[in-house]
């Protein structure tokens, strides 16, 4: 037996003493620790600790750093944390990437533009549509499908296929009474259909939000891992100050915003092909969001959309989407930030102490993680030899899969 061996021996027998404060079980048998890598004697702890409360699962990350760094042989000991099960496989986490659509006021077109969107960018890809609008679910009739939605084998909802493309909408659920879903319990219902629907498509799923900026828009924005939001907005003054301030709002609560979709820019006659503006010119100076299309009033747009076929008029907005969406999903990286997204679990903690340990009081340090680095608070304090209370930490998601953590030493 390896001296490695014996220590990892050692290690897994000191962690069988930490328990699951809910049940009698110990952190293996509770599942909390999924990996135990030993080099030398720096000890690495991979852990899914996303069962429990953040005040608990600070707890038994704590008894756990105490008993493997009393174990005879262990240098330095270090944890690291799997990110919450929101954001792990199965439901809506299944997909590449989510865009949300949304406007700041009713009736500006949106669900025709999610419709479209989903339709254009199911040209490439496995789309999925998802009827978010609680309050006006119409993507069942604006691409003609209807109910009764079955259950998977597991009992989950199943989509309605259409074309190849995955829809659900909370218009489908309903038994033919308008919803009159309010507050919590709209919220809960729809977390319920967003987590438990058994998508059978995951490259992008596009979501039709309700109007407006409501707790049910807000909250879905915040739990569900969206790349970013197409906003959707008539070019009228109102409208557009309207938006602007929705804009403001969604970057407020870290919701990127991708772009705009101006719609019912100008219309074309039937019979001269003359176009005509329908709103004021300069409506749009000075919006602080890329558009990604103007669309004209058309009938073109009044009419079914095939998945992988849309009329020409939004074929760009697929193409611009998914440009938007590529940038969206790259972390702007300072020069002066530790990189430690792909590195092994070892390199990732000599990376982070090497650079913790060189900086002077008060100098910045900045992360970048493909893990939720919320642990690093610890080992960075072990680092400096100084109580966890005293390091300013902050971490925040900056796309789905990359975390950001500052610390000033
Ligand atoms: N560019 C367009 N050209 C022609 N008709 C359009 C266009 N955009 C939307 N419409 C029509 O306007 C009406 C409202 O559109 P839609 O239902 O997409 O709006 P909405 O913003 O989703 O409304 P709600 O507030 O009900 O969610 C629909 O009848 C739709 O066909």
């Amino acid at each position: 037996m390896t001296d490695t061996t014996r220590l990892t021996d050692r290690v897994e027998a000191a962690l069988r003493t930490v328990r699951d404060p809910a049940a009698d079980l110990s952190v293996f048998e509770a599942g909390f620790v999924e990996n135990v890598a030993v080099t030398d004697g720096d000890v690495t702890l991979e852990t899914d600790l996303t069962a429990l409360d953040e005040a608990t699962s600070r707890g038994v990350i704590e008894a756990m750093l105490r008993a493997v760094d009393d174990v005879d042989g262990v240098e330095s000991v270090h944890v690291e944390q799997a990110a919450p099960s929101s954001e792990g496989s199965g439901g809506v986490e299944s997909f590449d990437h989510v865009v949300a659509v949304a406007s700041a006021k009713g009736g500006v077109g949106k669900s025709t533009v999610a419709t479209h969107l989903a339709c254009a960018l199911a040209a490439d890809a496995e789309v999925a549509l998802f009827d978010a609008d609680i309050h006006g679910p119409n993507v069942p009739t604006l691409l003609d499908v209807s109910g009764p939605v079955h259950s998977s084998e597991a009992g989950d909802p199943l989509p309605i296929r259409r074309g190849g493309m995955d829809v659900m909408s909370v218009g489908l659920m309903e038994s033919g009474a308008p919803l009159a879903w309010r507050g919590a319990m709209a919220h809960d219902a729809l977390s319920d259909l967003f987590e438990n629907t058994a998508w059978r498509n995951d490259d992008v799923l596009v979501v039709d939000l309700p109007p407006g900026t409501g707790d049910v828009v807000l909250t879905t924005l915040q739990e569900v891992p969206v790349d970013g939001v197409v906003v959707v907005t008539t070019p009228f003054h109102a409208a557009v100050s309207d938006t602007e301030r929705t804009v403001e709002l969604f970057r407020d609560n870290d919701v990127p915003v991708l772009g705009a979709v101006v719609n019912m820019a100008e219309y074309v006659c039937d019979c001269c092909g003359e176009a005509n503006e329908l709103f004021a010119e300069d409506a749009l100076d000075g919006f602080d969001a890329p558009i990604l299309a103007e669309l004209p009033f058309t009938r073109a747009l009044q009419g079914r959309p095939e998945p992988g076929d849309v009329p020409a008029v939004v074929a760009d907005l697929g193409e611009r989407t998914r440009t938007a969406l590529d940038a969206a999903g790259e972390v702007d990286v300072p020069d002066d930030a530790v990189d430690i997204r792909g590195a092994a679990p070892q390199a990732r903690k000599e990376r982070v102490r090497d650079r913790f340990a060189s900086l002077d009081a008060g100098e910045r340090f900045v992360l970048v993680s493909d893990r939720d680095p919320t642990p690093v608070g610890e080992f960075l304090s072990r680092v400096a030899g100084e109580p966890r209370e005293s390091f300013d930490v902050e971490v925040r998601r900056a796309t789905p899969t990359d975390w950001v953590l500052e610390a000033v030493k």
